[in-house]
């Protein structure tokens, strides 16, 4: 979209999830940096009148502020200068049938613009297109059924003229797909789902190509190549949702997204690799197709979702500049691959405590799975113990970013391992088809080694250096970051941490600069603008997420929240639920 791409060129603004189309939350803005950063404060607060998990951040757009929040997804337009309401959308959603299938909080990760409309995803399904300037509906569309266990929680994303959008609901047997729809009226464009016949799912059987490894190289995917890795009909429930975020390169006119776990987490009940679940896409913006898929977790036995971001970068790889995707995925390897071809150029460990598997074969292209941590290898109704990462991830769903400055990545993490137990579940439609017991708890390994170190703290923030796949350095953090993370011109690189500081670091050495404690746990991600010749920084704080889900939603048993409710049980002595956008900027 021509005006997208214009107002992401002027580092004023904030116009997508990312900052950017390339998702990679860098900003141009250097007024607040790595000398004065200590010399910040809060400018403003605004409290969203919703309590609840609060992810995603505020789009800022010629002048204007626009916040969301998480169930019932208000979108609040704001006045900077006066911090007044311009107008506010207050959809009307069934609690009853959304909430009971949202699996992990109610939350929301925000909005997105284009041609002077407003989109947001509701949760119930709901594709909404505001008028920037009223705040009134343009037209409505309805995405999926929550009756049978859809929902939606993802950003979507202008391009062109039509809006991404994707489906939440992996964990009740959802069948995943990816769905355009037009920026002008809603009408449907085109629809690809991750699983199914070759035609549903977008894949040329001659022409998407597959990295099968170094010795056969890219490969055509070849026909059914979803349908062969499921038995009978399986893949009709068979997960692979995209509740993450999506990228886009304009040049190469490619969307980028992951696809999320196969349904149920009971793996002896799914034979096959489970295509295409666990999945990078680059698919054709126009049409649908994919031009290339890449499986990085060939029949999941843990729930490691691949839905995190791509992070599209050039950068020089053995010497030769290429055009590459960066993502970190919850299974604890971080990628880089060639974002035109698909071909993978690195897969390495972003925190070496990962166990599940050993390394990802290069020859290959396949992760080597350690059969002491393989659920399936131990069966139904038996624990497999101390498996690393926990089903929440290396790194959950807050996005990453990148400074070409440095020439790092910036990624919030996790430092969890779990006890995993399968067992048999039915699917009926609309009721959970989870399918497994787990209890999480701190890793006690050091990220850099992964050897047992009696440590406690539950989260990582990590500088990674995605050309040779290494870590530059990492701190450890009490709790996980949930946040996702911005960087900027000025050498700085801010995060929110689940007991609610807000933290600004230096971009080279990640020294803490600058903290705030904000009213609540910190699970949003922060954005910046400039207004009026300042620059300001932005974040809701608002605990819940899986991480937060405890206290969000009230549940008290060790295993409740699918074993976040124990592992996280300690934030209750540090914070409480809230919903409120913080402001900083430098004092005078
Ligand atoms: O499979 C799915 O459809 C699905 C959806 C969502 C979601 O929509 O929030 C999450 C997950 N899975 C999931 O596995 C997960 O770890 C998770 C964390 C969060 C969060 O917002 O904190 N949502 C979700």
């Amino acid at each position: 979209n021509q005006e997208v791409i214009k107002l992401s060129k002027n580092p004023a603004n904030w116009p997508t999830w990312g900052g950017n189309y390339w998702g990679t939350r860098y900003s141009e803005l250097d007024q607040i940096n790595n000398k004065n950063a200590s010399k910040l404060m809060p400018a403003w607060t605004f409290s969203t009148g919703v309590l609840k998990g609060h992810e995603g951040g505020p789009l800022f757009i010629n002048g204007v502020l626009y916040v969301h929040t998480p169930f019932p997804n208000k979108v609040i337009a704001l006045d900077p200068k006066t911090q007044t309401i311009i107008w506010q959308y207050v959809p009307n959603q069934d609690a009853d049938t959304t909430i009971p299938v949202m699996c992990c909080d109610v939350v929301n990760r925000g909005l997105a613009y284009g041609d002077g409309k407003i989109i947001v995803q509701q949760a119930d399904t709901t594709l909404t297109a505001l008028d920037a300037k009223t705040g009134k509906v343009v037209w409505q569309v309805k995405n999926g059924d929550p009756k049978l266990g859809m929902t939606n929680t993802n950003a979507p994303l202008v391009v062109k003229d039509k809006v991404l959008t994707g489906i939440s609901g992996g964990e009740f047997g959802v069948r995943g797909f990816i769905a355009a729809y037009s920026l002008k009226d809603g009408k449907l464009v085109w629809k690809k789902y991750s699983t199914g016949p070759d035609d549903e799912v977008g894949l040329d059987p001659n022409k998407t190509m597959t990295w099968m490894g170094k010795d056969k190289g890219l490969q055509p995917v070849g026909k059914n190549s979803s349908l062969k890795t499921w038995e009978g009909d399986q893949w009709k429930i068979g997960g692979g949702t995209t509740w993450g975020w999506y990228s886009y390169d304009p040049q190469l006119n490619l969307i980028y997204y992951g696809s999320g776990n196969p349904g149920t987490w009971n793996p002896v009940q799914r034979p096959g690799d489970n295509k295409w679940s666990m999945t990078i896409w680059a698919r054709d913006a126009d049409t649908g197709v994919a031009k290339w898929v890449y499986q990085m977790t060939p029949h999941d036995e843990w729930d490691y979702d691949g839905i995190n971001e791509m992070v599209l970068v050039d950068q020089k790889i053995n010497g030769k500049m290429r055009k590459t995707l960066v993502h970190f995925d919850r299974n604890g390897f971080a990628y880089t691959l060639d974002r035109e071809t698909g071909e993978v150029l690195v897969a390495e460990k972003y925190d070496k405590s990962v166990n599940w598997a050993k390394y990802v074969d290069m020859k290959t292209g396949r992760p080597v799975v350690d059969p002491k941590y393989s659920t399936e290898e131990n069966g139904e109704d038996v624990t497999t113990e101390e498996v690393c990462p926990a089903a929440l991830g290396s790194k959950n769903q807050g996005p990453v970013a990148y400074s070409p400055r440095t020439g790092l990545f910036y990624v919030p993490g996790n430092h969890l391992c779990m006890n995993y137990e399968p067992f048999e579940v039915e699917y009926t439609p609309g009721q959970p088809y989870v399918g497994a017991t787990v209890t999480m708890f701190p890793a006690g390994r050091d990220v850099f080694t992964g050897k047992k170190d009696g440590s406690h703290n539950l989260g990582q923030f990590t500088a990674w250096d995605a050309k040779t796949g290494k870590i530059v350095w990492s701190y450890k953090e009490p709790f996980s970051v949930w946040s996702g993370v911005l960087a900027t011109k000025g050498d700085i690189v801010v995060h929110g941490t689940l007991e609610g500081y807000l933290k600004v670091r230096d971009a080279k050495t990640g020294k803490e600069l600058y903290k705030f404690k904000t009213p609540s746990g910190i699970i949003g991600n922060p954005n910046t603008w400039m207004f009026e010749g300042k620059q300001y920084i932005g974040v809701l704080s608002g605990l819940g997420g899986w991480a937060g889900i405890g206290m969000a939603a009230g549940l008290e048993g060790e295993t409740e929240g699918l074993g976040a409710v124990g592992a996280y049980r300690s934030l209750e002595k540090v914070t409480q639920l809230g919903g409120v956008l913080s402001v900083f900027t430098l004092s005078k």
